[in-house]
């Protein structure tokens, strides 16, 4: 935990206050999450069973633990299982207790369980969806008018395209009321593109960790991104950080990643010269996918084993994409919003990005005004409603 020596740090977000956003999600979208994998596939009454006992229990129960022959019981409890065992899904931090929602709905449809729903991902359905979705097509397409553009319209546009390809959140979609901001504020509420360049310089030998978010119409601007950056020199290497099981509705799984990138190599004109590009930097090893059990963890970064740590800080820029890494990246807390970012990720083993659209309450490195600016003219809705985001640096 970053801690400042002069103060404390603010308390850890709980699910435990009706009205609060973490709240709705533990109450609210948990259940709607369960009723869309029920949906998914014909799932067996055993699964079904075993998803009406998750919702009683996530909604009115206590944390249970894992089966006792469970691959990763032990890693769970390094994780603070056997602490929570006991207590009221609401009352533990929500970052633990959602992230262990998603352990016990895989463990209910039997993904981890030898048998025919063995490593099914019960969001496939949904992901494939909208990797096939006709707007994926015109933001494919959008790619050739932009190859004549000069190449800082270029890295500006695919940045861009990265950063609000973070509002394609699935679970996100479940809960949130769509729609433009009215607010008159600009939808970018920190933007420091400006030292995130000047990490990659043209031409250098820059190694970029992307620990990317979510599948589909995220991934596949993260997967461009990265093509450009190779292409133009930018960066020698990446490193895509991707979770090793089904999380939090739609985020990226190395399936996910290859999916993404049969539909560039399938799409028609330049998507499909960037992914070639990708297809290429994969085989020659310029481009690598790790999928780190941390990558699902309940804990902050803060909290990273010696391994990751060791790795990010070998890496020039190590990018994190989406609101959930944001949370982990600055931890999980009511940090007073114009709190400094560079102090909130002091402790992070290198220069390190945060490509957010702003979907939880967390929030630090606002300027006064800015923040003023928003409340006056939205309340408290800006922090959540994914209409505004951030490109936060600390070099
Ligand atoms: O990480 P992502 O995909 O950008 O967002 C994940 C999210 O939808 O889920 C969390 C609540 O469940 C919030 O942090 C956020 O709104």
């Amino acid at each position: 935990m970053p801690e400042r020596s002069d103060t404390p740090p603010p308390p850890v977000l709980l699910g435990n206050e009706p009205g609060s956003f973490p709240h709705s999600v533990l109450a609210e979208r948990h259940p709607a999450i369960i009723q869309q994998v029920r949906d998914s596939f014909p799932y067996g009454p055993e699964q079904h069973r075993a998803l009406d006992a998750l919702l009683a229990n996530c909604t009115k129960g206590v944390i249970e633990p894992l089966p006792a022959d469970a691959h990763d019981r032990d890693r769970w409890t390094a994780w603070g299982a056997d602490d929570y065992a006991g207590r009221s899904w609401f009352d533990v931090p929500w970052l633990w207790s959602e992230s262990y929602f998603y352990r016990q709905l895989l463990e209910a449809v039997g993904y981890f369980t030898p048998g025919p729903w063995q490593g099914i991902d019960p969001f496939r359905p949904s992901k494939t969806a909208e990797l096939d979705a006709p707007e994926t097509d015109e933001e494919l397409s959008a790619l050739d008018t932009l190859a004549d553009r000069p190449a800082d319209e270029q890295d500006r546009a695919l940045l861009h395209g990265s950063l609000w390809g973070n509002r394609a959140d699935l679970g996100f979609r479940l809960s949130a009321a769509h729609g433009e901001t009215s607010s008159d504020t600009p939808p970018l509420v920190a933007d420091d593109s400006a030292p995130l360049w000047s990490l990659l310089p043209p031409s250098g030998s820059a190694t970029l960790c992307l620990i990317a978010d979510n599948a589909g119409r995220e991934l596949v601007p993260d997967l461009l991104l990265i093509a450009h950056l190779l292409t133009q020199g930018r960066i020698a290497r990446a490193v895509l950080h991707v979770k090793p099981y089904p999380y939090y509705v739609s985020d990226a799984t190395h399936t996910d990643v290859l999916d993404a990138l049969r539909r560039l190599t399938a799409a028609p004109g330049a998507a499909a010269t960037y992914g070639r590009t990708l297809w290429a930097a994969l085989t020659d090893g310029r481009l690598t996918v790790r999928a780190h059990p941390f990558s699902c963890a309940p804990l902050p970064y803060a909290q990273m084993p010696g391994d990751l740590r060791d790795e990010l800080a070998a890496a020039t820029l190590t990018l994190l994409k989406g609101d959930l890494n944001y949370r982990r990246l600055v931890g999980d807390r009511r940090w007073p919003p114009t709190t400094p970012f560079a102090d909130v990720t002091a402790y992070f083993p290198g220069p390190v990005a945060a490509l957010r659209t702003l979907k939880s309450d967390v929030i630090t490195g606002l300027d006064t005004r800015t923040e003023a600016a928003l409340v006056a003219s939205e309340g408290q809705r800006w922090r959540t409603g994914g209409t505004h985001a951030l490109i936060q640096v600390r070099t």
